[in-house]
């Protein structure tokens, strides 16, 4: 499969909304739906005030497919569990850069370990603080909802960091991806893309959608 690039558009629904007692069943459904990549939120309930699941989760439906998994860290000390989750299957893991770590150090040892590394920030967190690890990073997720929960709405205050960041991205020559997550469907993913992101992650409006196929569809033709 050709890597997809910054100027492609990838669909990435969210396990986090996946009924999780037949999560095999689930993830087969995502992928003959058409999802690109499968989003596994991590959630230690200190970082943010839920829990979800962690790597024997991603190690297991790495075991019985083959899609991308794109491994969302919502955890204070990712450095921490970062061997864990590379090991589970991870095929890109995003990290906060409010977490107690040090980013360029964890951002490295991604790559170093062969996979795509991808850098997040809350809504209240300025773009500005991404800044010094743009050349570090393959994504970079801009939260559309204070992390922690799906199923919440779509914040377009986070827009004109997404436009700024695309712009840095092209003045740089740089060619990251720009992720949003959080209130996503076809609605405020047509506003994403405009604003220069590429990668929508989507849980209620996929999971949760009568037909799985056609919201993934909607997604993409935004
Ligand atoms: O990281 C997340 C929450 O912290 C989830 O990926 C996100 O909420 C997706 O769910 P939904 O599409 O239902 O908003
Ligand atoms: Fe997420």
């Amino acid at each position: 499969m050709i890597p997809p690039t910054h100027n492609d558009r990838v669909i990435a629904p969210s396990l986090l909304a996946a009924d999780f007692s037949k999560i095999r069943e689930e993830t087969s459904r995502a992928i003959n739906a058409g999802a690109d990549w499968l989003h596994m939120d991590v959630m230690d309930g200190h970082f943010v005030d839920n829990i979800s699941f962690g790597p024997a989760v991603i190690q297991a439906v790495h075991e019985t497919n083959d899609i991308f998994l794109d491994t969302h860290l919502m955890i204070s000390r990712p450095d921490h569990y970062l061997d864990r989750f590379l090991a589970a299957g991870s095929d890109l893991i995003t990290v906060h850069v409010e977490a107690e770590h040090d980013v360029a150090e964890t951002l490295e040892r991604i790559r170093k370990a062969g996979r795509l590394a991808g850098l997040a920030l809350n809504p209240a967190t300025p773009i500005e603080d991404i800044k010094p690890f743009l050349d570090q990073i393959d994504l970079l997720l801009c939260m559309t909802v204070v992390p922690g929960f799906g199923g919440q709405a779509f914040m377009p205050e986070v827009l004109p960091k997404i436009e700024a960041a695309a712009a840095w991205r092209e003045k740089a020559g740089l060619g990251f991806h720009i992720e949003v997550d959080g209130g996503i469907d076809a609605k405020t993913a047509s506003r994403c893309y405009d604003a220069g992101a590429n990668v929508m992650v989507a849980g209620s409006s996929t999971f949760k959608a009568p037909d799985m196929a056609a919201a993934i569809r909607d997604i993409r033709s935004a």
